[in-house]
């Protein structure tokens, strides 16, 4: 028995309960920022619940004027009741904007604090999630907790302060009737009981069902072209059917539920309203009280189920404030990128910018999460006024490769390091998420985003000039397709560079990694839609310049390896510099 107890005890601190404290902690680091507009809250909030009172009182000494059990001014008193009333409306309206103003700022808050640290997120702990699951939990769980914020401390206050003060009232007038006060609690207890346990998996069941939703809907109308390609309209018209099913079945679950609960909550409200009404007849009968006092009393058996209703809900509402905290967390907790050498990196940029700089890998080891291996002590390095070629199969770790080299990835073994060189000697610095700002980087598939030419361009330097704009387009070899569209450099790209063909977008996103103008140009395959000449061009136009550029480009086409100076080939794992003769001999076999 002492066992068992001990194992209850164990579970109760280390499972549930601490996770719910750790989640109401992380909560309270929000609202503890709005503690002024919180306390005002409150204090409207029991201000709001004396005139409630207030106006109870009055309206018994308005009965008892009327059938005379008191003598007083009818006109006086029948005037503080209706300015109670009406005063009542006002606090109850300021409460609900007060109330509005604290979610609607909450709601930003995380929201934006949660959207921030998401970006800063180890990148490969991240893309184990789908996005819709991420949307899901940025969105839907962030403004579970803005909207259920006040439920905690405030509404506590307010809630228990109404419970006693009413009480209090009702003692005062007859003791007896405070009786009527207990009778619920006993069902609602145990209501709130076998709620918690359904809520605690119905929110994670609701939670899952939302993510899968919501991604099954991104990921579809992002594929429309595909989907209808494939002819597969009705395949997914049947996806989202089934999904249908399972969400409407699990709301209609949820709808028993909350229907049980409300006819029992109802059930048990009409019980103690009968029982204090019955008794209060009873009362003015045996002429121990009069009816003033009987009008009272419902009034109050009504706030006190009320306020006691709303403390033993706060229960479930805070498991499903606490569920939603855990899911932010668990995004939060995800291991974080290292920014801390910005400020070395920004000296390091201006400082060497003009002389170059040069990257280098060495002995790197790198395994994905899901174990496997696609570097075993590579190395490779790249200097200004290079353009180094990365070469293999498919799937052999060209993008890892520079996922590595722009500190997305973390090798497990090895280091890797930018450096430059002047009179004084070498100057180096660790590579790092910091480094980010010496690299413009133009990843494989189409990254443009919706807005204008100039916009897409812009997002990496916003006060780029429309001249410098033109120029970038024009070394990407994309100023001949622009200038002839009626808005040139205005005008609009669709999501996902719609509008444009793949090898302009390519060279589009190619311009806005020279505006960039960065030491260091990463290009995935960025020049895999471009015909031979144009691709050439581009990447003569990239190095003709004196801009001390290093350049690496990764490429199943042989056909720029010729301006290479050296060529990397990805083998067993290794980074090989390839011959001339192997490079011919590739180029021969293309
Ligand atoms: N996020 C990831 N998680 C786990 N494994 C991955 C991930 N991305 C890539 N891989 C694996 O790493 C290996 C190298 O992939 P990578 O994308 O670097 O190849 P690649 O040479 O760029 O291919 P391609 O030429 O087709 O673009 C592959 O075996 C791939 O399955």
């Amino acid at each position: 028995m002492l066992e068992t107890l001990k194992k209850i005890h164990i579970r109760i601190k280390e499972g549930m309960l601490k996770d719910m404290l750790l989640q109401t902690k992380w909560i309270y680091q929000y609202a503890r920022r709005y503690w002024l507009a919180m306390i005002f809250y409150t204090v409207l909030g029991l201000f709001g619940t004396v005139v409630g009172l207030g106006s109870s009182l009055v309206s018994r000494d308005l009965v008892d004027i009327i059938t005379g059990h008191q003598t007083g001014r009818l006109l006086q008193t029948f005037c503080a009741m209706v300015g109670l009333a009406v005063g009542n409306i006002i606090i109850s309206q300021i409460t609900n904007y007060a109330s509005n103003w604290i979610s609607l700022k909450v709601d930003a808050e995380i929201k934006s604090d949660i959207f921030s640290k998401m970006l800063v997120t180890d990148w490969e702990s991240i893309a184990n999630y789908h996005t819709g699951d991420l949307l899901t939990r940025w969105s839907s769980d962030a403004s579970n907790i803005s909207n259920g914020i006040l439920s905690w401390i405030p509404n506590l206050i307010i809630n228990v302060f109404k419970f006693i003060s009413a009480f209090a009232v009702v003692c005062y007038n007859d003791i007896t009737f405070a009786i009527f006060s207990f009778i619920g609690i006993p069902v609602s207890l145990l209501m709130s009981k076998t709620l918690m346990n359904r809520m605690v998996s119905n929110n994670q069941r609701s939670a899952a069902m939302n993510a899968k939703m919501s991604g099954f809907n991104q990921e579809s109308f992002s594929n429309i072209q595909t989907i209808k390609a494939f002819d597969a309209i009705s395949y997914y018209i049947k996806r989202l059917k089934n999904l249908q099913k399972d969400y409407i079945s699990m709301r209609l679950d949820f709808q028993r539920m909350s229907m049980v609960t409300s006819v029992i909550m109802s059930l048990v409200g009409l019980l103690v309203s009968y029982s204090s009404y019955g008794w209060g007849i009873y009362r003015v009968w045996t002429g121990a009280i009069s009816y003033g006092t009987m009008t009272l009393f419902l009034s109050l058996s009504g706030t006190l189920t009320g306020a006691l209703n709303s403390l033993i809900s706060m229960v479930p509402s805070a498991i499903n404030l606490t569920t939603s905290a855990g899911r932010l967390m668990d995004i939060l907790e995800m291991p974080q990128e290292d920014y801390s050498l910005d400020d070395a990196y920004s000296e390091f940029q201006k400082t060497y910018q003009s002389n170059g700089i040069s990257l280098e890998l060495s002995d790197i080891s790198y395994s994905y999460q899901n174990s496997t291996t696609v570097f075993e002590h590579a190395s490779l390095e790249a200097h200004p006024h290079e353009i180094i070629a990365l070469v293999g199969p498919s799937g052999e770790g060209k993008t890892t490769m520079l996922r590595l080299i722009l500190a997305l990835l973390c090798p497990q073994s090895g280091n890797g390091t930018v450096s430059s060189e002047d009179s004084d000697g070498i100057h180096k610095l660790p590579l790092t998420a910091s480094a980010r700002k010496l690299f413009s980087y133009v990843p494989q598939g189409n990254t443009m985003t919706s807005g204008t030419i100039a916009e897409n361009l812009r997002m990496v330097k916003p006060e780029a000039t429309d001249d410098e704009i033109i120029s970038a387009l024009k070394a990407a070899c994309a100023w001949d397709f622009v200038k002839l569209l009626p808005d040139g450099i205005y005008s609009e790209v669709r999501e996902r560079g719609g509008g444009f063909s793949e090898g302009q977008a390519q060279r589009l996103s190619i311009a806005r990694a020279l505006l960039r103008h960065s030491p260091i140009l990463l290009l995935d395959e960025a020049t895999s839609a471009l015909d031979v000449a144009t691709e050439r061009a581009v990447l003569k136009n990239i190095m003709k310049d004196d801009y001390p550029r290093t350049c690496i480009v990764t490429t199943h086409r042989p056909t720029v390896l010729g301006m290479c100076k050296r060529v990397y080939a990805i083998r067993e794992k290794q980074c090989v510099i390839l011959s001339a003769e192997e490079i011919e001999q590739l180029v021969r076999d293309f």
